[in-house]
């Protein structure tokens, strides 16, 4: 089956919808900080959020204004997104494969490809601006014919060839694409990559009343009780119910496995990673008396800032999780470990080029070492709900039976269908919780899926 494809450029004659900035040239700066940042993400695995920060943002990126810094994350997350349909199309086009150290020239094709595929630009100001972009830089200069040869044909093949290629290309890495087809079957691992395709939408918890806050923000209420905005048309702290700490963002499926340890009356429940404190808030809303910990001193003046907002209270920890040694257990603990992340790839879709299998492997070990601390943590008959935002059966499925395997005194406690609304389709035969971005199914590609999540609710046998 023909993968459902991302939104296509429309064709353009007006002026480029984003302003330019540098005072010489304009969109020149854009263009070549996009290129750069693209470099770094490829050549030496640089995570993109920390280069695109807008307070400790890449120096070239801080000094663009925000609409620029707008269209370079444009830039990035379509050459990304479909990097290798973009490689693919790019290859065609050329007479013999970039030598493998003209990668400054590969990234200058790549975000004009990028632009001239899939976004609103004009298809003269991506490939002009390519060409003097190629002309400023001494490892680049003598390509300027070719920039701007391979591009004018990419804009004539687009109509013909794009699709085609779209539908003949997995967009990923070759690891990555190896791990999805073990861990899911080949046609299941092609449906979670076209998911990564489409940037996602918007997901919001809400205090109450789903459905009004779905009414008054234009969006609509999923089975599992989140509200769904199909895209921001205004900046998130400007929508209404933002300042009266009435919502908080929060994609679907993270949304789901503090749902699982149900509603407390004053129980005592620990969130061992707690910032930035999505997870710790639903804990609050559903009774809990909550210590909130975490390693990380400046996510966790996130969490505080969340918290205050929203008007919810919670013991707040600054330590190692391995290091915390609190006076009493407690009922129950939250473990939403440090992961791969490959599950929020439709948000970050640098993940996959940045991660190796290498980091999967030394984050599972990781993580087990704090299933182990959190088991010692709560009571007997007390609870251990572990989850995280992998798609890695290595840090979900195979963690989980190796821990149950070697810890006596654990056991699971299966997740039931009827305990949390809309979960059902998403329970494994063992009892556990595995979402992907293949799932939730609304219609439309641009309203469908959910982050890549795996939880399991563990029992210490009382
Ligand atoms: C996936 S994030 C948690 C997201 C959070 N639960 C939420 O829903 O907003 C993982 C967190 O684990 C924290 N962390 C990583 N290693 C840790 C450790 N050894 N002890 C405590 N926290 C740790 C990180 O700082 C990060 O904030």
């Amino acid at each position: 089956m023909k993968p459902a494809q991302p939104a296509r450029k429309k064709h353009h004659s007006g002026k480029d919808k984003f302003r330019d900035a540098s005072p010489s040239i304009p969109g020149l700066a854009a263009r070549k900080t996009a290129a750069r940042l693209l470099g770094a993400v490829i050549d030496t695995r640089t995570a993109l959020d920390g280069m695109t920060d807008n307070e400790h943002g890449h120096p070239n990126y801080m000094a663009l204004d925000m609409r620029d810094r707008a269209l370079v994350r444009a830039m990035l997350g379509a050459a990304l997104r479909h990097r290798m349909t973009i490689a693919a199309l790019l290859a065609k086009r050329l007479e013999k494969p970039l030598p493998a150290n003209a990668t400054t020239l590969s990234h200058i094709l790549h975000i004009a490809a990028a632009q001239i595929l899939f976004l609103d630009v004009p298809d003269s100001a991506a490939v002009d601006l390519a060409v003097t972009h190629a002309k400023s830089d001494p490892r680049t200069r003598r390509f300027d014919k070719l920039v701007n040869a391979v591009l004018r044909a990419l804009v004539r093949m687009r109509e013909t060839e794009l699709e085609p290629a779209l539908a003949a290309t997995d967009d990923a890495p070759q690891w990555f694409l190896t791990r999805l087809n073990q861990a899911y079957g080949k046609e299941q691992a092609r449906a979670i990559l076209a998911a990564h395709r489409f940037e996602p939408p918007i997901d919001l918890t809400v205090k109450s009343d789903p459905q009004g806050w779905a009414e008054r923000l234009g969006g609509i209420v999923l089975p599992t009780g989140s509200v769904r905005l199909e895209k921001l048309t205004q900046a998130v702290p400007e929508l209404p119910g933002f300042e009266e700490g009435e919502w908080w963002v929060q994609d679907a499926a993270a949304a789901l496995p503090a749902r699982l340890m149900g509603t407390f009356s004053g129980s005592r429940v620990a969130d061992l990673c707690a910032a930035p404190g999505g997870k710790t808030a639903q804990l609050v809303l559903a009774g809990a008396q909550v210590t909130a910990l975490d390693a990380s001193q400046s996510r966790l003046k996130r969490l505080a800032r969340n918290l205050e907002r929203l008007h919810f209270q919670a013991d707040i920890i600054h330590s190692d999780l391995l290091d915390f040694t609190p006076p009493d257990l407690f009922d129950a603990v939250l473990l939403d470990a440090p992961c791969s992340s490959t599950g929020t790839i439709r948000r970050h879709p640098d993940v996959a080029w940045t991660k190796t299998p290498d980091d999967i492997a030394k984050l599972a070990s990781l993580q087990r070492r704090l299933l182990d601390k959190a088991f010692t943590l709560i009571r007997p008959g007390g609870i251990v709900l572990f989850s995280n935002c992998s798609l890695d059966p290595l840090e979900g499925e195979d963690l989980l039976t190796a821990f149950l395997d070697e810890t006596p005194d654990a056991e699971l406690d299966p997740i039931q269908p009827q305990e949390a609304p809309g979960i059902a389709p998403f329970i494994t035969p063992q009892g556990t919780l595995r979402t992907t971005p293949a799932g939730l199914d609304m219609g439309s590609p641009t309203l469908s899926g959910l982050d890549g999540f795996y939880a399991a609710r563990i029992r210490k046998r009382g």
